[in-house]
């Protein structure tokens, strides 16, 4: 367990403790939308949001400075925390994870002041735009609903987020290449993601189906660059496990379901692709108070 400690300023109740589960969230199709406040800024798109995410805990107490997410968010609330965290997924590869460890820390934050959640995941949106690391985790980690479509950007509370239904017993593998920092990413991308960005968000808005989520995700990848030929010419030989896979910056995801996720992975493995397994989080963000 990763440990960040910061210095008390505000009074949190020592006797206190939280817990707080965040999903990760892999977007397969996105459009980013900038405006001059935070909170409207944010992207339109698709994608999945995943479990298990991070577990946080946060309790009273002091520290040495961690993340800058955490520490901004500890800095907005003008308090002093113990945060831990636990996760399997690592930072920097697209798994929104800079997102969930901002989120979770706010919402801790939030529970042990007794501060409402949504004004909590609003301080997360705005420190990830204003670092650069995000556009649209937040809002999909916060809220979940399993194949996620944003349609209007934003911050939770501005942004609205609806559902794409999918089958029962999905399972996500994924897998990661190679890191990449968001802000770099979305700066080489800006053109294309505009050019394209529309044009998906256009189709999967007029069918928003899972059959067309899992089509999209796929050509939406192949044509911003990240699923290259090498890649599904490695993947190909197990499509007959897959109901699809797109790759998000370095996380390659791979769509199954539970009585195929065996066989896909065994069969992913033996092409050098070793899987990570995940299920669709419908819930979102949670958070449990303990004494
Ligand atoms: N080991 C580390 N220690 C501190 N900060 C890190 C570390 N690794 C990455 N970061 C920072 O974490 C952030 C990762 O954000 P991002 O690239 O959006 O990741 P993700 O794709 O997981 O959301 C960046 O601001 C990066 O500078
Ligand atoms: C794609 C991204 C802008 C960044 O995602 P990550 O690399 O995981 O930080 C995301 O926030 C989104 O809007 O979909």
């Amino acid at each position: 367990m990763r440990a960040a400690r910061f210095k008390a300023k505000q009074g949190i109740n020592n006797l206190m403790k939280v817990i707080v589960n965040v999903p990760l969230h892999v977007t397969s199709i996105w459009l980013p939308r900038y405006t001059n406040d935070p909170m409207t800024t944010g992207s339109l798109g698709a994608g999945i949001v995943i479990r298990p995410g991070l577990v946080m805990t946060i309790e009273g107490g002091e520290g040495t400075m961690g993340l800058r997410h955490i520490d901004e968010v500890l800095r907005r609330y003008n308090v002093n925390a113990v945060v831990k965290y636990e996760t399997q997924a690592p930072l920097g590869f697209g798994y929104g994870m800079s997102a969930a460890l901002t989120l979770g820390t706010a919402l801790g934050v939030a529970a042990l002041l007794r501060k409402p959640l949504l004004e909590a995941a609003q301080v997360a949106h705005e420190v990830e735009v204003n670092l650069g690391t995000g556009l649209g985790d937040v809002i999909a980690e916060f809220y979940g609903g399993g194949i996620e479509i944003r349609v209007k950007p934003g911050a939770p509370g501005v942004g609205v987020i609806d559902k794409i239904p999918y089958p029962n017993n999905l399972v996500i593998l994924t897998h990661e290449f190679t890191r990449e920092d968001t802000n770099v990413m979305l700066l080489r991308l800006r053109d294309k993601l505009e050019v394209l960005g529309k044009e998906f968000m256009g189709e999967i808005m007029r069918e928003p189906t899972y059959e067309n989520f899992v089509r999209l995700s796929m050509e939406f990848s192949r044509r911003i660059g990240f699923l290259t030929r090498d890649i599904e010419d490695n993947v190909r030989p197990c499509i007959k496990y897959l109901d699809g896979y797109y790759v998000k910056k370095g996380v390659l995801v791979l769509i199954t379901h539970r009585d195929k996720a065996d066989e896909a992975s065994q069969c992913l493995s033996e092409r050098g692709i070793h899987v990570r397994r995940f299920k669709p989080s419908d819930a979102g963000a949670w958070v449990r108070i303990t004494h």
